[in-house]
């Protein structure tokens, strides 16, 4: 496969609630969408999950488009891809880090892949399910009572598991307040890092309303300290920014820092290396769902594809497109019907990104081809 032109879009979607984790609210997103164009004129794409500002890991908007523009584009244009595990194996083993970054040129190349074996990404990625079942991911917010709305309304559309964003002060009264509601629902919560081992008291009070895990309670970059605090809790713990390759993953199993994981395509350096730390977890009977980063449709798309794997056996964050956006960039948009979604069986990703809608919110583009100087780079 060669690929002779990559377009770079900054695209800035406004987001229809402020999303409020424990390090931050976003209020709208600024993403880079990534179009792989190869030479018989198809396009791959996928989009960078990398946020405006360095808040959930260490990458943005900018070290993505740097990294993109400097190193990662120049290897793919100069080389023929004979299949996309060659970029994390082969091409991009080199370069340091920025998983978001790799994740995004790696998946549009495996879109374009998938599209030019006339399969479904789902397929070439040794998916098994036709559908998948969906969560949702519910902001801080301003009371106790509007989280409850917003459950009730999401309950009655069929969605199968309710993810609240916890931190010191919005945790226990909360999910107690929730389970007197709902004793059975199927609720987990994630911490984003707000934790330490000095709260142990607080997090052992989490330990018993029956919550499906607590994600990512201690830092982003620790699997020492989870498996403390795993020994210590019966609620499974989900690893979510600590878990950067299968390297990470091997280590977070053998030591018992975790029981489940959150995989996120961009943070683990693209569908390749998912697909291993899939393969590892299976072997190892850690329960694996897909976690989101308020992506557009183009991004859902590929959630689904990874999540039609057979070790995602935990409902994830990819919820309807209707829930973050007016409207989304892709025909058609993302739509959950009673908690689950039908796997794309058309070629590629199977959502067509809309042209219209990409230039209605594109701020800034570059296209990126073969030229003397690229060549030297790579
Ligand atoms: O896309 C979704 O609905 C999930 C959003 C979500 O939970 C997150 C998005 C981005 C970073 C984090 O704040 C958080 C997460 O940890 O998953
Ligand atoms: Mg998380």
């Amino acid at each position: 496969m060669k690929i002779k032109q990559v377009i770079l879009r900054h695209l800035k979607l406004d987001l229809l609630e402020p999303f409020t984790t424990s390090f931050g609210t976003e209020y709208n997103r600024d993403f880079i969408l990534v179009e792989a164009i190869s030479d018989d004129g198809i396009s791959g794409w996928a989009e960078s999950v990398a946020m405006l500002d360095p808040l959930y890991n260490e990458e943005t908007l900018k070290t993505n488009w740097h990294i993109l523009e400097d190193y990662l584009i120049p290897i793919i244009l100069k080389n023929e891809i004979k299949h996309p595990d060659e970029i994390s194996e082969k091409y991009f083993t080199h370069i340091r880090g920025n998983y978001m970054a790799k994740a995004a040129l790696e998946g549009a190349v495996w879109d374009l892949y998938a599209k030019k074996q006339g399969a479904s990404l789902s397929n070439v990625l040794g998916g098994t399910k036709k559908k998948i079942e969906v969560g949702v991911s519910i902001g801080i917010k301003d009371s106790i009572d509007s989280t409850l709305d917003i459950i009730e309304a999401r309950l009655g559309e069929g969605y199968k598991r309710f993810k609240l964003k916890i931190k010191p002060g919005w945790d226990v009264e909360l999910i107690d307040k929730v389970r007197k509601v709902y004793p059975e629902i199927p609720l987990m919560a994630d911490a984003n890092s707000a934790y330490t081992l000095k709260d142990i008291d607080r997090l052992s009070a989490l330990d018993d309303f029956n919550l499906m895990m607590i994600e990512q309670p201690l830092a982003y970059n620790d699997i020492i300290d989870h498996a403390d605090l795993q020994s210590r809790l019966k609620t499974p713990i989900c690893l979510d920014e600590s878990i950067h390759s299968l390297e990470d993953a091997r280590k977070a199993i053998k030591l018992g820092s975790c029981k489940i994981i959150n995989i996120k395509i961009g943070r683990v350096g693209g569908l390749t290396e998912s697909k291993k730390i899939h393969d590892l977890c299976l072997e190892h009977g850690i329960p694996l769902w897909c976690g989101g980063m308020l992506e557009s449709g183009i991004g859902r798309a590929h959630n689904i594809a990874i999540t039609s794997l057979p070790n995602f056996t935990l409902p994830g964050d990819t919820a309807a497109s209707s829930l973050y956006w007016a409207e989304d960039i892709t025909d058609p948009e993302v739509t959950v019907e009673n908690g689950m979604i039908s796997v794309p069986e058309l070629p590629g990703i199977g959502y067509e990104p809309s042209m219209e809608k990409i230039k209605k919110y594109t701020i800034h583009s570059q296209t990126y081809h073969l030229s003397e100087n690229v060549a030297r780079n790579a």
